[in-house]
């Protein structure tokens, strides 16, 4: 099988800066990261702000190369998600999150703070997800929203809306990766959560797949937490899920 990149972000997702830095250092520090990227989201970002991010997760660890992912999940009114963009573009991220639910005007307000912003900072643009409908979501779920849909359906719908409104990708399920391929093109990037290695436990996912399965389909990137963080050795857990994607050079 040919090597390819590293598809895999770490969900780093803790309050505990201690053990986050650890975490952080062991898998994504050194000559060889066994990730390639590194999801700080909700938990740690409300605990430790920018702060936190620029302890845990310094310079010369972002400098092996790996990404960094911010999970925001910005939804609100247009103006107040273009001051929560304006409020992290410095941190230079790799990807932020945005609900694509939250309509075409506030994604249009994200895509442009996040390029003015970039450009004020002298950072690159960050690439901008739209989250569509949650992993843990399944279609009773949805219905008790008020959503009368397959997923997989309102998945698409929500993806035609963040391409239109100038997103760089989103967030969705293994089980919606091939039919968005096709709508949506080779470049739109597929942040996908919902991963479980063989044999490991789904916990709360309700649309999930493994890490061969998703890449098959099609992936741009895996998102995996538990099955990481969880691990009684972490690096040697991010490197085999690594392998399972199809990276066989760590
Ligand atoms: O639809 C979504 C959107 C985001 N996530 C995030 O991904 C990780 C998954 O963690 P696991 O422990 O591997 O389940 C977590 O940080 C979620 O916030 C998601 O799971 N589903």
């Amino acid at each position: 099988m040919p090597t390819r990149s590293n598809p895999v972000y770490c969900g780093v997702d803790t309050i505990d800066l201690a053990q986050a830095t650890k975490l952080i250092q062991s898998i994504a520090g050194g000559p060889k990261p066994a990730v390639g990227g590194i999801k700080l989201g909700l938990e740690f970002f409300l605990a430790h702000g920018a702060p936190g991010v620029r302890y845990a997760f310094p310079g010369p660890v972002r400098a092996t190369g790996v990404g960094f992912f911010l999970d925001l999940k910005l939804h609100d009114i247009p103006n107040t998600v273009a001051g929560g963009i304006r409020a992290v573009v410095e941190l230079a991220p790799t990807f932020i999150t945005i609900h694509a639910s939250g309509g075409k005007e506030m994604l249009k307000a994200a895509v442009a703070e996040a390029g003015g912003q970039a450009a004020k900072h002298n950072v690159p643009r960050p690439k901008l997800l739209g989250v569509t409908v949650l992993t843990s979501l399944d279609r009773s779920d949805l219905e008790a929203t008020g959503v009368d849909a397959d997923p997989s359906d309102q998945v698409l719908r929500l993806a035609g809306l963040a391409r239109e409104s100038g997103l760089d990708g989103v967030i969705c399920s293994p089980l919606e990766i091939a039919a968005l391929r096709k709508q949506c093109g080779p470049d739109f990037v597929l942040m996908v959560p919902g991963i479980r290695p063989v044999g490991s436990a789904a916990n709360d996912q309700k649309r999930a797949m493994t890490p061969r399965q998703a890449v098959d389909l099609g992936a741009t990137n895996l998102v995996v937490g538990r099955p990481i963080y969880q691990a009684a050795d972490p690096r040697a857990a991010a490197e085999a899920i690594a392998r399972e994607a199809g990276v066989n050079d760590l």
